[in-house]
């Protein structure tokens, strides 16, 4: 589902980052730790066709991202990874059901009414559709990240620091949120983190 060969990349003219190899079976998870600075963001970014690398291949689901032109890769991206970010992107100014709309980026998605009710009902965010996300709480705004980063039903799912603003009770809950919506979605899940409470739930790993 998610192989990389030979990965580097440099910011302009600062040294090279040489991540290792990585393979990732359809529905694997994959926790990715390491120091701050070590470039696990830099890796994720690469991984979701952020950042081009200055050399190597990533293949996601038999398409090897670099060969896709930008258009290609947007709407590549669009359909088949979820992204969940340290920092929420969220739309301050739309309410949760609109957010979670916007993520649905195809005409056969939008109309999918009934997929954006069901996760916001796994995810106890069915009696805040209508806010604005300015009005959730911390850990509310986390699970509607997950909520954003699934939605569309990808391929597979990249989470930077999930975890990394919780308490130990919230961080056990939406590890296992986000654990069982990408089994409800058969999607893999990449986690990249610093934060040793997430180790034991997710036994395969690499450090940087
Ligand atoms: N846009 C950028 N331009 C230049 N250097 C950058 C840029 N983004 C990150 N870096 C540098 O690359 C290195 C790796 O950054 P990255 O964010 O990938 O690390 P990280 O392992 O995710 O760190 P953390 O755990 O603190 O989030 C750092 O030294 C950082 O300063």
């Amino acid at each position: 589902m998610v192989k990389t060969q030979g990965l580097q990349f440099a910011y302009n003219d600062s040294s090279t980052f040489d991540f290792p190899d990585i393979s990732l079976k359809p529905k694997e998870h994959l926790l990715i730790l390491g120091p701050s600075g070590v470039g696990k963001t830099t890796l994720l970014h690469l991984l979701s066709g952020i950042l081009p690398p200055s050399s190597g291949l990533i293949t996601i689901d038999d398409t090897e991202i670099s060969s896709l032109s930008r258009k290609e890769l947007d709407r590549f991206r669009g359909s088949q990874i979820g992204l969940i970010f340290q920092q929420y992107h969220f739309v301050k100014s739309l309410n949760v059901e609109e957010n979670l709309k916007l993520r649905q980026h195809f005409p056969k998605q939008l109309k999918d009414t009934e997929r954006r009710r069901a996760i916001a009902q796994r995810l106890g965010l069915s009696d805040h559709l209508q806010k604005k996300v300015g009005q959730l709480s911390q850990g509310q705004q986390q699970r509607l990240a997950i909520a954003i980063g699934l939605v569309h039903q990808p391929k597979v799912v990249f989470a930077d620091e999930p975890t990394s603003n919780l308490d130990d009770k919230n961080c056990a809950q939406v590890l296992q949120l986000l654990k069982d919506e990408a089994e409800l979605c058969n999607s893999s899940l990449v986690i990249i983190t610093h934060d040793h409470r997430v180790t034991e739930h997710f036994p395969n790993q690499i450090v940087l």
